[in-house]
């Protein structure tokens, strides 16, 4: 394919057809490997036509680092959806074009995650870590609720100051608006096609649709709000201090008068918490269903990591982020967590702001550009027999092999763009992944007659993809209760 003008051509990808251009060939279901089977055939980087939209699928980790690192401000942008404004999304900066909105949100979101401000949420950590481990004890089969709980108690915990009950109605609300990610992206072309909601006769086809649209902006829209409301309500008191957002106000306003606010600073702060809360759950819980399931299928990898546990930190007491450089084996082991099937299998989209020049390929202004972080992490040149659970691949002579890619310098984006709640994710990882070890033995899922079944889980299409069908065994080791 030559690019419009006659300049350089685009990058090789499937053959495409009139009108539907590559409809038919991008892979709906596991994107990640039919992407990877593609670029083994075209490159490792390719690009695919459909809907109107050019899209280009970075294979490797080279071209990831060229484009998005050393040339960050032209990939620091993000495709627009008419169906993050229609759900009622676009208060979440993770979501926004690049410019100023953007970047004044993501400024202060910084300045209150980054790795020196990390430690002032060490207690709400280890509440979340109280919960999950007296949570499992009391009922280990509802081990995706207690995971859940625990992760929503830290961010909104760190974040708002508020402290929650498993039952909270909120909670349920929230949860709403998180499904409605994925429902958004699998209806996201149709959507893109709708006229706007109010505006459609109920008996119109596409209304039903649009109705559950408006029911998710409810539930997204408390998303930011509700948690916002209750933190204004405890601070009218002179509470409501010991939290990001206030911290947040106080980094907008030097001299912290809530009232001397401007209503936009307020909405800076609003959507900066919010955004956390709404990036900190799916995003952990993911990766955590990932631990659970690997320590099931390999008993000798957990059997390694809890007698280091033991040998370094005892039976008296938790295992605490201070004692994590003594704990190679179990840093490993989260690497590999990170690795072995990252949670956002494809990254999150960026835009092309310009034309740009690649290995003599063309990637147009506008082309959404996408990481494929599932096959980097599966090159079996970097990381050798790659579906394989194994934190070894990260140790070289009992300490981390710095040889070795670190997984989260690619599961957690590159550039402009990259996570900034990574800091906070991997001292919330450490803290439960190390206690669960320490505190539990996990085990494969049991049939009717008690036989354990080793089922590989299914990771479901999404920009976040979950693990379904990914039942285990949770029991705990001796002496739990009185350590909890
Ligand atoms: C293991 C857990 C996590 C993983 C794997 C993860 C991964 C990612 C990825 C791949 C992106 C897109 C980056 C890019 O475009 O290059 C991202 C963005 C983001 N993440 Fe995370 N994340 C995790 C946890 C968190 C947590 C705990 C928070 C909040 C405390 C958070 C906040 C954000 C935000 C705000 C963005 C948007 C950044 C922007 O667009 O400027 N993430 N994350």
């Amino acid at each position: 394919i030559v690019a419009g003008n006659g300049r350089l051509p685009l990058p090789p990808g499937p053959p495409t057809f009139p009108f539907v251009g590559n409809l038919f060939v991008i892979p709906r279901t596991a994107p990640w490997a039919g992407y990877r089977d593609m670029s083994k055939k075209y490159g490792n980087l390719i690009c695919l036509h459909a809907l109107g939209r050019t899209v280009v699928v970075i294979g490797d980790v080279q071209t990831a680092m060229d484009l998005l690192e050393k040339r960050s401000v032209n990939y620091a942008d993000r495709p627009e959806l008419k169906v993050v404004q229609l759900t009622g999304w676009d208060w979440n900066f993770v979501f926004a074009g690049y410019g100023q909105w953007w970047r004044e949100r993501r400024r202060v979101f910084w300045q209150c995650f980054r790795p020196d401000a990390i430690g002032n949420y060490r207690e709400r950590q280890g509440n979340g870590v109280r919960r999950l481990l007296s949570g499992l004890l009391a009922s280990p089969e509802k081990l995706s609720e207690h995971l859940r709980y625990s992760l929503t108690a830290i961010v909104l915990g760190s974040v708002y100051g508020m402290e929650v009950v498993e039952e909270d109605p909120h909670i349920a609300t929230f949860e709403k608006g998180f499904e409605s990610v994925e429902f958004l992206i699998s209806n996201s072309s149709l959507l893109e096609y709708l006229p706007a909601i109010g505006r459609v006769p109920t008996w119109l086809p596409g209304a039903g649709l649009l109705r559950r649209v408006a029911e998710i902006r409810q539930a997204v829209l408390s998303i930011r709000n509700t948690p916002w409301d209750h933190w204004k309500e405890v601070s009218r008191t002179g509470d409501g201090q010991d939290c990001i957002v206030h911290s947040m106000m106080e980094l907008l306003s030097h001299s912290y008068d809530e009232v001397n606010l401007t209503s936009a600073q307020e909405d800076v702060a609003r959507d900066a918490a919010g955004t956390a809360y709404a990036a900190a759950v799916d995003t952990q819980f993911a990766t955590l269903q990932r631990f659970f399931v690997a320590m099931s299928l390999y008993p000798d990898v957990q059997m390694r990591a809890q007698a280091e546990l033991i040998r370094v930190v005892g039976h008296d007491r938790m295992p605490e982020e201070e004692d994590r450089d003594r704990l190679p084996y179990v840093n490993a082991l989260i690497k590999e967590t990170l690795r072995w099937y990252p949670a956002l299998p494809m990254g999150v989209a960026r835009r092309a702001l310009a034309d740009d020049e690649y290995n003599g390929y063309r990637i147009p202004k506008g082309a959404t550009v996408m990481v494929n972080a599932w096959a980097i992490m599966h090159d079996d040149k970097v990381y050798p027999d790659p579906e394989r659970f194994s934190p070894e691949r990260f140790l070289k002579e009992g300490a981390l092999d710095p040889e070795v890619m670190d997984p989260a310098s690619i599961v957690f984006g590159i550039g402009r763009r990259i996570c900034p709640g990574r800091y906070f994710a991997d001292t919330t990882m450490f803290a439960l992944i190390a206690s669960v070890l320490h505190s539990f033995e996990i085990s494969p899922r049991l049939d009717d007659d008690g036989r354990p079944v080793a089922t590989r889980p299914h990771a479901a299409t999404g920009i976040i993809s979950r693990f379904e069908d990914w039942h285990c065994t949770v029991k705990p080791r001796s002496s739990l209760e009185t350590e909890i």
